[in-house]
């Protein structure tokens, strides 16, 4: 049995994936942390009532009264670094959901997990729909180097553009290089309209109540075009993802950036 504590358990992402751990036959809840929460059990909460498990507000107060293997985190950009550094050093390897890491801080936690020898996993998408969405659009880069990505997400989103907008950007980089599109002498005359710019690469972000998570990766070539796109319509697509994660980083003796690693 892996014993698994989930941080951000009530938010969206967080639920979900605590549902994901309790109907896990491989896996324990052994504790879930958000500072929002007045309940001390998550059977004082109607949708787990079936459920006793210890609820924390803070991570030190967490990692003192329990034992875990592994932790999940989807919580808020602002966090997710400190969070993560704190349960490699507490011997629990991370499988993080949260966006919005810099390169700096992926590669500081990366080096923290090599001298811990603690596996762990940083996953911008835990939905494999959307992990072949970035490969394939990779893999089209090398034949359609002209490309803007467009991710369309929820009104509630903290960060833009999407962990996976960057990863995709990163992934479509390692195949083409750097590449200039649109008119040299192109020039906004409102600031933003052509989007954010990755390598030469534009970004655009869309937020609007009623969507989930989507993306299209787009390219344009002499006379034709080619759309790549993914659409999370509920958040239990990320759930096999993380389940899997779970059991991998048991394996792993460092940090592994991008499900596609482990696939
Ligand atoms: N990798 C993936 O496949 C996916 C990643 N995400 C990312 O997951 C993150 C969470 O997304 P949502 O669930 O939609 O957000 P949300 O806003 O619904 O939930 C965030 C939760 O984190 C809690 N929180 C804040 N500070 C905390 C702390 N210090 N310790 C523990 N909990 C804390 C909040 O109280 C809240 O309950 C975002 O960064 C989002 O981009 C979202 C969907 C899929
Ligand atoms: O905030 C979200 O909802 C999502 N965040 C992740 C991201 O920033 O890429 C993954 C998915 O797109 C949903």
């Amino acid at each position: 049995m892996i014993k698994v504590v989930v941080a951000g358990f009530k938010g969206k992402m967080g639920s979900t994936a605590t549902k994901m751990v309790l109907d896990n036959e491989n896996f324990t809840l052994v504790g879930v942390l958000d500072p929002i929460v007045e309940q001390k059990n998550l059977s004082g909460i109607p949708e787990f009532s079936f459920a006793d498990v210890p609820i924390f507000n803070d991570k030190e107060t967490m990692v003192q009264t329990i034992d875990a293997d592994v932790w999940i985190d989807f919580t808020i950009p602002d966090v997710a670094y400190e969070n993560t550094r704190f349960a490699l050093e507490n011997g629990i390897r991370p499988v993080v959901g949260t966006t919005g890491f810099s390169e700096e801080g992926l590669k500081e936690l990366t080096e923290l997990s090599l001298s811990n020898k603690t596996g762990g996993l940083i996953a911008p998408n835990f939905a494999v729909g959307a992990v072949l969405m970035m490969q394939f659009s990779a893999k089209a880069a090398r034949y359609f180097p002209d490309v803007e990505i467009i991710e369309l997400h929820h009104d509630n989103k903290l960060d833009a553009p999407s962990g996976t907008a960057i990863k995709t950007a990163e992934m479509i980089f390692e195949e083409r290089g750097e590449h200039r599109q649109g008119h040299p002498d192109e020039k906004e005359s409102l600031a933003g309209a052509r989007g954010a710019d990755y390598k030469g690469m534009k970004i655009h972000s869309v937020r609007l109540p009623g969507l989930v998570a989507h993306q299209q990766v787009q390219f344009g070539s002499i006379g034709e075009g080619l759309t790549i796109r993914h659409d999370s319509y509920d958040r239990s697509s990320f759930m096999t993802g993380v389940a899997l994660g779970c059991n991998k980083v048991m394996e792993l003796e460092k940090i592994v950036y991008g499900l596609e690693n482990i696939l």
